[in-house]
């Protein structure tokens, strides 16, 4: 039998799901990072180090295929891998990081942003503090450049580590670098910038790449003709997982993030609001990505205490408590504000009253968006799909329903490996 593996790096953790052909699950496993290694942002006076994280992720890589049953293992025909967009690595010429990563919410980009601004067309994706351009253009100006030679998204280089060809990427991963996904091509104000590096080349998402390397083969237990195919995005993979195939259907992944996605016939891009519409063979997946999210909810709450706390909840009530619950000061949708201040207070005493206020303050700023996204001209929205860890929670579920007026239904799977395993077994069977 051949399966395929989907390989999710989220922000708090990886998982792999593995699926057969009919898109049953055969294996599942998962990696945790611990507070310093997730792409939380680390607290404001930096006192959790974020180093090492591309060895991190490497060991995670490697272990979640080899915790994978070997006869699962040995059936695997196809990887793909899907990362946080717009986390980014500076490599050598032989691929190792010559810097740690920046994450998809670093916002050092602001002290490149009249530049970025100068060269990019006017209110274009890429003007923001956290796209990938303003993190490239932010390590031009670090002494490390010289040493530079491939930048890279996470996803591409967790794929590197299995197939060795340097300098590929997909281009839902290069949307945020100034990729043209309408002309399939990088524009030329972005070829004329003069930098001593290689910008990948741009595939589509899913599309085989090659076999892994025979090392790898052997090291861990995968089929020599085992085919590496490029990746996406974990909420592109999200969306996938939903099984949403029409215009006006969404998903919202509710993970340490709040990441919307909705498909459209019309593409809707407005940097001013954090808008921007990835390619989906020959619609559009216009939506945006907030910093509020469960990493808020997290820093309150275990997960336990989520669950238990919220059956106490009266989804019927409104909660009067009127959050706008971030991690740090910044946001990216839908407001693109990287001074935004966070808004947690009044704290009540009550914790059942503190979480009610959370989740329906997260709910209010998903509603604004889809409500942006169809203002500005996407198809109007007709169901919502849940993905991420929020996305098992009934209360929640019915707040955001009280909110958003239109159905939400359970999705074929909620996790994101499972849509990027999709990926890859469509990109070997077409
Ligand atoms: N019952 C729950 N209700 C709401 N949020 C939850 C619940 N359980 C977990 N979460 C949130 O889900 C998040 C993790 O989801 P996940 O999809 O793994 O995120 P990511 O891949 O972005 O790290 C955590 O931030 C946590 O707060
Ligand atoms: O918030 C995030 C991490 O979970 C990413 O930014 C998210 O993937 C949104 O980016 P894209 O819309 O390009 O997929």
């Amino acid at each position: 039998m051949e399966l395929y593996l989907g390989i999710d790096f989220g922000t708090s953790g990886a998982r792999a799901i593995a699926i057969n052909r009919e898109g049953i699950i055969q294996s599942e496993t998962q990696y945790a990072f611990d507070e310093s290694q997730a792409g939380t942002p680390a607290p404001q006076d930096n006192s959790a180090p974020q180093d090492n994280l591309a060895k991190i992720w490497q060991q995670a890589l490697f272990f979640l295929i080899q915790e994978i049953p070997s006869q699962v293992r040995s059936q695997i025909k196809a990887i793909s891998i899907n990362g946080t967009s717009s986390t980014v690595l500076l490599c050598d010429t032989a691929g190792n990081p010559i810097d740690e990563p920046i994450l998809y919410n670093d916002a050092r980009g602001i002290e490149v942003m009249d530049k970025v601004r100068e060269i990019a067309p006017p209110n274009h994706t890429v003007i923001s503090a956290t796209s990938s351009l303003a993190k490239l253009l932010w390590w031009t100006q670090q002494p490390v450049f010289a040493n530079a030679k491939y930048f890279l998204h996470q996803a591409d280089w967790l794929a590197f580590l299995l197939h060795r060809r340097l300098g590929i990427t997909d281009y839902h991963n290069a949307l945020k670098l100034g990729y043209d996904v309408e002309q399939l091509c990088y524009p030329k104000w972005l070829e004329n910038l003069e930098i001593s590096i290689q910008l990948p080349s741009v595939i589509a998402p899913g599309t085989p790449i090659c076999e892994v390397t025979t090392e790898i083969a052997n090291n861990l237990g995968l089929k020599r003709n085992c085919v590496v195919c490029a990746g996406t995005t974990d909420s592109i993979a999200a969306f996938l997982a939903s099984g949403a195939t029409s215009p006006g259907e969404a998903s919202t992944s509710l993970g340490s993030t709040l990441v919307i996605k909705l498909l459209s016939s019309t593409r809707v891009d407005d940097a001013k609001y954090g808008i921007y519409s990835h390619r989906l063979g020959n619609l559009w997946l216009v939506g945006g990505a907030s910093n509020t999210g469960g990493a808020v909810l997290r820093q309150f709450f275990t997960d336990t205490e989520l669950e238990n706390l919220s059956r106490e909840i009266d989804a019927k009530k409104e909660s009067l408590l009127d959050y706008y619950p971030l991690l740090k000061a910044g946001d990216r949708f839908p407001i693109n504000d990287p001074n935004l201040p966070p808004r947690l207070e009044p704290r009540p005493e009550n914790p059942v009253e503190f979480l009610h206020g959370l989740l329906a303050s997260i709910a209010r700023i998903e509603t604004r968006g889809y409500q942006l996204l169809q203002q500005f001209g996407a198809t109007p929205l007709t169901r919502v799909y849940t993905a991420g860890g929020g996305a098992k929670n009934p209360t929640w579920t019915k707040i955001r329903h009280r909110y958003l007026q239109v159905p939400i239904l359970p999705p074929v799977n909620t996790a994101a490996a499972y849509g990027t395993a999709l990926l890859a077994m469509r990109g070997v069977s077409n």
